[in-house]
C-alpha cells in the first residue's frame, strides 16, 4: 500500500489560466455529506443550486445603449475615459491601518533565551535577560522550562521591563501601563507568555485581591489554564478560582467571594487570579454582592478574536466598565451595581483610582491629574483579528504588537515607500501562521470512500493519537460507530497477535461536563488512541502527544483550519494534519487555502482503489452493522 505524497497543486499551475469566475459563496459552500456513515440520517439532503440572478450588469448597460445614428467622417474620435486600476487588496489592508500595528515588533520563531540556573540571590543579575526572579527560574527549571520560547522572550521583558521596576507595582494610577497585542502560531507558548509576568507581579501582594482576571472561550480551557497556574504558582500563596457555570452559581460565589453580607465598596475577593468564560463572568458582575473588578492589574483575553467575536451581553464593555472608576451616579454602565453613596465611603479596600473619584480630598493635593485604571489588557491569538471595530471596542491603551512568525521569512515588502515585514503583512491580510513543524496533506474522495479512506489512513500511517474533527456532534457519534464495528472486524481477522484494537471514542457539548473531562484525562494518558470531535477542542486544548490530526469533514473557514491543525505540532514537535475533501467540496476548499497564500503549503495525496483492497470487506460488514443499529432506533 502506497501514498502518492506527490504536490498535486503545482501541476494546475501550468494549465493555461481559466476563465475567471466571479466567486459565490453560496455556491462556493461545501455540499451537504452524503457519507455513508451518515446515510440513514442524510438521505433525505440535496444539493440546492443557486436560482439564477438574472441579466449580468454588462447585458443589462447593452440593452440600454441607444443606436446613434452614423456619422462617420464628421466627428474627430476621443480616447475614451478609462476607470483607474483598482487598488490592490494589500493597499486597501494598509490604509487606515493602526499605527500600533504598523510598529508591531516581528519576532522570529527560533528566538530563544536559556533560563539560567538560580543562584538563589533575588536581586542579582542572573536573569539572563529572562527578567524572571530566581524563584521563577528554579521553578520553570524544575518543570523542565529551560529556554524561552520566542513570544516568551519578548512578552516577559517588556511585562516585567528591569530597568524601570514600575511594572512590577500593583497599581499605576498616574502612569498606566501599555496594552499588549500578541499574534503567534499555535502552541508557540502564548499561554506561559502570560502566566509567568501575573505570577511574578501578583505574588508581592499582600492584601487578596482579584487583580488578573482570564477570559477564555470555553471550560475546557479555563481547566487547562488553571492547571498550569497552580503548578506555576506553588509556593506563592496566590489564590486561584474559576467561573464557567459548571458549578452553581452560589457554590462559585461563595468561592470568590468572602463576604457577600455587608455592602463593602473595596469588594471581598477570596481569590486573586480568576479564570472564567465570559458569560459567568456577566452573571458574577451583575449578581455577585462585593465582586469587584477595581483592583485589576490584568485582564488577559486569550482566543482573542473568538471572544471578541461573542457580543454576549455586551460582557466586553461591562469588564471595562467594570475597571474604571464610578461617577457620582454610579458604575459607568446600567444595572451593575448599585449607585455609590458618597457620604458612605470608606477608604479601606478601594483601589487608589476609585478612592480619588470618591473622595477627592483624600487625594494628595499635588496629584493634579485625574488617575486611572491599572488594569494592562492583554491580548492573544494564532488567529488575531484586525478589524478595527472589535479593536476599538476593547479601549487599548497605546498597544504594543508582537507577531511571531510561523518560518523565518526575512523578505520585506514594499509599499508606496512603507516598508513592512512580511509578517506583518500576513496579519493585516489575516493570513495565519503555522508551526514550521507541521506537514499538512489533503485526500480528495468520493463522499460513499471517505470512511474508507479514513480507516485506510489509520491502518497505514499506524495512527494511534490522533484528533479527528467532524462537522456536528451527530457526525460524530455515527462515525465512532462505525470505527468500532470495523475495529471488530478487524482484529477478528487478524491472525497477528500483536495487533492491538484501537480505542475511539467520541468528545461532544452532548456529553455531560463530567464525563468530557474523564475522556480527556484517558485520552491525556493515552488509554484511548482516537477522540473524535467537533470544534468545540479545535482551539486551544494543548495534548502534547497529538501525532495527528485528520479533519474528517472540512473545516468551514480559515481560522478554523488553523486552529484545527494546530493541536498537532506544538512546541517544536513535529505533526500531520490531514484533511479529506469530497470532491464536491474541493473547489471550495482549494480556494479558501489560495486565499490565505497556503494552497502550496498543503500536499495532495492520492489513494488508490488497489490500496483500498484489503479492507473493503471489513468496512462493508461495518457499514451493515451500522445499518442494522441505526434501523433497529427508528
Ligand atoms: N519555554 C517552553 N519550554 C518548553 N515547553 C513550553 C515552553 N513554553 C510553553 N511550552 C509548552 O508548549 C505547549 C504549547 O503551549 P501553549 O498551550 O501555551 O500554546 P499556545 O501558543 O497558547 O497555543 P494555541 O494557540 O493553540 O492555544 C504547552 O504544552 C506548554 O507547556
Amino acid at each position: 500500500m502506497k501514498l502518492d505524497l506527490e504536490n498535486q497543486d503545482s501541476k494546475e499551475t501550468l494549465k493555461p489560466p481559466k476563465k475567471k469566475k466571479r466567486l459565490d459563496t453560496a455556491n462556493n459552500h461545501p455540499h451537504p455529506s452524503r457519507d455513508p456513515s451518515s446515510m440513514l440520517i442524510d438521505e433525505e439532503t440535496s444539493a440546492q443550486e443557486n436560482p439564477s440572478t438574472g441579466p449580468s450588469v454588462v447585458d443589462v448597460q447593452r440593452s440600454i445603449t441607444p443606436t446613434l445614428p452614423t456619422t462617420q467622417g464628421t466627428l474627430p474620435s476621443f480616447p475614451l475615459p478609462a476607470l483607474p486600476d483598482a487598488p490592490s487588496k494589500t493597499e486597501l489592508a494598509l490604509q487606515g491601518l493602526d499605527k500600533a500595528l504598523i510598529d508591531a515588533e516581528i519576532v522570529s520563531s527560533s528566538t530563544v533565551i536559556p533560563v539560567p540556573l538560580s543562584s538563589g540571590s533575588e536581586q542579582e543579575h542572573g536573569h539572563g535577560g529572562t527578567m524572571l526572579s530566581a524563584k521563577m527560574r528554579k521553578r520553570l527549571r524544575d518543570l523542565g522550562i529551560v529556554e524561552l520560547f520566542a513570544v516568551q522572550t519578548k512578552l516577559l521583558p517588556f511585562l516585567l521591563n528591569e530597568e524601570d521596576d514600575k511594572l512590577r507595582r500593583l497599581y499605576l494610577p498616574f502612569d498606566p501601563p501599555r496594552d499588549v497585542c500578541v499574534s503567534a502560531p499555535t502552541g508557540s507558548g502564548k499561554t506561559l507568555a502570560y502566566v509567568i509576568p501575573i505570577i511574578e507581579v501578583l505574588s508581592q501582594r499582600v492584601v487578596t485581591r482579584l487583580r488578573a482576571l482570564i477570559v477564555l472561550p470555553t471550560r475546557d480551557l479555563v481547566a487547562q489554564v488553571r492547571e498550569t497556574i497552580e503548578v506555576l504558582s506553588k509556593g506563592t500563596n496566590l489564590k486561584v478560582g474559576t467561573a464557567t457555570g459548571q458549578h452553581s452559581f452560589s457554590q462559585e460565589q461563595a468561592q470568590l467571594v468572602q463576604d457577600q453580607s455587608s455592602s463593602l465598596q473595596g469588594g471581598s475577593s477570596r481569590v486573586d487570579i480568576l479564570i472564567c468564560t465570559p458569560g459567568r463572568l456577566m452573571d458574577h458582575i451583575v449578581g455577585t454582592p462585593n465582586f469587584s473588578l477595581q483592583h485589576l492589574r490584568f485582564l488577559v483575553i486569550d482566543e482573542a478574536d473568538r471572544l471578541l467575536a461573542q457580543s454576549f451581553q455586551d460582557w466586553l464593555a461591562r469588564v471595562l466598565a467594570a475597571t474604571r472608576a464610578p461617577t457620582t451616579s454610579g458604575l459607568a454602565f446600567e444595572g451593575a451595581l448599585d449607585p455609590w453613596d458618597f457620604d458612605t465611603v470608606v477608604p479601606d479596600g478601594l483601589s487608589p483610582t476609585f478612592l480619588q473619584a470618591a473622595r477627592p480630598e483624600m487625594t494628595p493635593s499635588f496629584f493634579l491629574e485625574q488617575s486611572v485604571s491599572s488594569c494592562q489588557k492583554l491580548l492573544f491569538s494564532a488567529t488575531l483579528t484586525r478589524d478595527p471595530g472589535k479593536i476599538s471596542a476593547l479601549d487599548l491603551r497605546n498597544p504594543k504588537y508582537f507577531v511571531v512568525q510561523g518560518s523565518d521569512s526575512k523578505e520585506v515588502f514594499v509599499s508606496d515607500g512603507q516598508t513592512s515585514s512580511v509578517a506583518l503583512m500576513d496579519v493585516v491580510m489575516e493570513k495565519f501562521s503555522m508551526p514550521a513543524t507541521l506537514s499538512e496533506h489533503m485526500v480528495v474522495t468520493d463522499t460513499s470512500q471517505k470512511p474508507l479512506i479514513f480507516f485506510h489512513l489509520v491502518n497505514t500511517l499506524k495512527v494511534t493519537n490522533a484528533l479527528v474533527f467532524t462537522k456536528s456532534a451527530e457526525s460524530t457519534t455515527r462515525l465512532v460507530r462505525l470505527f468500532e464495528f470495523f475495529e471488530d472486524e478487524l482484529c477478528r481477522a487478524s491472525t497477528s497477535l500483536d495487533r492491538t484494537r484501537l480505542v475511539v471514542k467520541a468528545y461532544s457539548s452532548d456529553l455531560p461536563g463530567a464525563e468530557r473531562k474523564l475522556i480527556l484525562d484517558q485520552f491525556k494518558k493515552q488509554e484511548i488512541h482516537i477522540l473524535v470531535c467537533s470544534d468545540l477542542i479545535s482551539r486551544g486544548i494543548d495534548i502534547s502527544h497529538v501525532s495527528h490530526v485528520v479533519s474528517y469533514d472540512v473545516p468551514v473557514d480559515m481560522r478554523k483550519y488553523v486552529h484545527r491543525v494546530g493541536r498537532t505540532a506544538r512546541a517544536g514537535k513535529v505533526g500531520d494534519a490531514w484533511t479529506l475533501v469530497e470532491e464536491q467540496e474541493a473547489r471550495y476548499f482549494k480556494q479558501m487555502l489560495r486565499d490565505a497564500d497556503h494552497l502550496d503549503k498543503v500536499k495532495r495525496s492520492r489513494i488508490s482503489e488497489k490500496d483500498l483492497t484489503p479492507l473493503v470487506m471489513h468496512y462493508e460488514m461495518a457499514l451493515t452493522k451500522l445499518k442494522d443499529l441505526y434501523s433497529r432506533h427508528v
